[in-house]
């Protein structure tokens, strides 16, 4: 089990590929120092030309240089669409995507001898959740899997940003330029039919108020920017929380005797009806099982990119401006320094421990990131993960596939670091 290269290299260092020097942080001192205390400074992001089709020329979130645009398009997202009474509006999609996650755990289940493949009978349901807080309305089932698999298409992509860096790869992949482009084409139509539905059902009244959509609709921003602007929130909400959620399941799985502890928390705190949003303040031990797998396995192993916005120094090491500086979340998160026995699983250790996962205070572990550039989505990501944790711990015994089986946690890199082989495990309902 990787526990990041900082224990290899050191707390921070460089790498060329070509000519563009990667600097790799590693330790959560430095983290702290570049990220929080000089926030501003190291909040700007490397422009990689691939990914300018894609992003509108760098008009969203995650790619927008340090800037009025993006702090403009990021106080949107935070200040409309992610205030608290908005995303309790849309509670009820959220509960009707729980419903059709569970059932779909049923009729697998039912076809496959009690057997469950976990990312993919979760996926759809978390970005269905998405689809509605999106586009404010409900879509058909054919529709929510024409966008998904449209957006897998496009999310492909952000695993190819090595070609950025070292062009000559480029004779690997011919004719990349052109299915890009029809690839692109294709998202702006698909998209463009929904902002036309989505004008339908408002005007028929028939939309829930607050979508990300209709935010952007009221700001100044062209038809290619609010698809960009669009995608991104998919992108970017989808696959992080469904790594996170089948880490979880994988180690409730390994671990009968936490699983039951969790059981039992729940009953204590809720009895027998379904969990809701506002039990979750109750279940400590929940929000302990979602950091602590957090911790272990964070679905990115470093933040996205970053550059500085002026020459700068951290660690003794000077930060040109054409360097790209990733930070290694992993190292700090399993550091023997700050954690103890740091590669067990042991979401105890939270039950004790009060943990700043924002970093502001100290940075132990960030998996959404510090500072300026830290997750839009963290308060929204971690509600899906204990509301869908509590509902699939609630219904259903997980137990290993087949019986006896260890669960394997070796790794893969897609768009996030996910299980390398998809968590078969075996379903047993709860008596109730
Ligand atoms: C378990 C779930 C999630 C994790 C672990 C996660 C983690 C991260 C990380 C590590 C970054 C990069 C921070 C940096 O570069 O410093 C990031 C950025 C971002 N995330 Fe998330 N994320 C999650 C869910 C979400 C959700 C649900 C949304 C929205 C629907 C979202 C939207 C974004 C956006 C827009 C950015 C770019 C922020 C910027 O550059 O200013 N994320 N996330």
């Amino acid at each position: 089990m990787r526990s990041g290269f900082g224990n290899t290299f050191g707390p921070i260092f460089t790498v060329y590929l070509g000519r563009t020097p990667i600097i790799f942080v590693t330790s959560a001192s430095l983290t702290h120092a570049s990220l929080v205390e000089e926030s501003r400074l190291f909040a700007d992001r490397p422009l990689f030309p691939s990914r300018k089709l894609f992003t509108s020329n760098f008009r969203n979130i995650n790619s927008s240089p340090y800037g009025p645009f993006w702090r403009l398009i990021r106080r949107n997202l935070v200040e409309n669409v992610f205030a608290v009474p908005n995303i309790l509006a849309f509670r009820p999609a959220r509960l009707h995507a729980i419903a059709r996650i569970i059932s779909n755990i049923r009729t697998v289940a039912k076809q496959n001898q009690g057997a469950v493949s976990v990312y993919p009978t979760i996926r759809l349901g978390v970005f269905e959740i998405l689809l509605f807080m999106c586009f404010g309305y409900r879509m058909q089932e054919e529709e929510i899997l024409e966008m998904s698999e449209l957006l897998l298409s496009v999310g492909k992509l952000a695993e190819e940003q090595i070609l950025d860096i070292v062009p000559l790869l480029k004779i690997f992949r011919p004719g990349k330029d052109k299915a890009d482009g029809t690839l692109r084409a294709r998202q702006v139509q698909v998209f463009t039919s929904r902002f036309q539905k989505y004008k339908e059902l408002r005007e028929l009244g028939q939309v829930t108020r607050g979508s990300y959509l209709e935010s952007l609709q009221r700001m100044d921003l062209t038809t290619s920017e609010i698809v960009t602007l669009c995608s991104e929130f998919m992108l970017a909400g989808t696959d992080t929380t469904v790594t996170t959620l089948e880490w979880a399941m994988a180690h409730l799985v390994r671990n009968p005797s936490i699983q039951s502890k969790l059981y039992r928390h729940i009953r204590d705190v809720v009895g027998d009806r379904p969990v809701e949003e506002a039990d979750l303040q109750h279940l400590p031990y929940l929000r302990a099982i979602i950091q602590e797998t957090l911790r272990l396995n964070p679905p990115g192993h470093t933040l996205l990119p970053h550059a500085v916005s002026e020459p700068a120094k951290l660690g003794g090491y000077d930060i040109p401006c054409n360097a790209i500086v990733m930070f290694d979340i992993l190292t700090m998160s399993r550091d023997p320094a700050i954690w103890k026995e740091p590669l067990m699983f042991n979401p105890e250790r939270f039950m004790q421990l009060e943990v700043d996962m924002t970093g502001s205070k100290g940075v132990t572990m960030i998996p959404f990131g510090a500072g300026r550039r830290i997750c839009p989505g963290l308060e929204l990501a971690t509600m899906h993960m204990e509301m869908l944790i509590a509902h699939l711990v609630q219904t259903f015994e997980w137990s290993n596939w087949p019986a006896g089986k260890e669960v394997n946690l070796a790794v893969k890199q897609h768009f996030t670091v996910r299980m390398k082989y998809n968590l078969k495990a075996s379903v047993k309902e709860r008596a109730g």
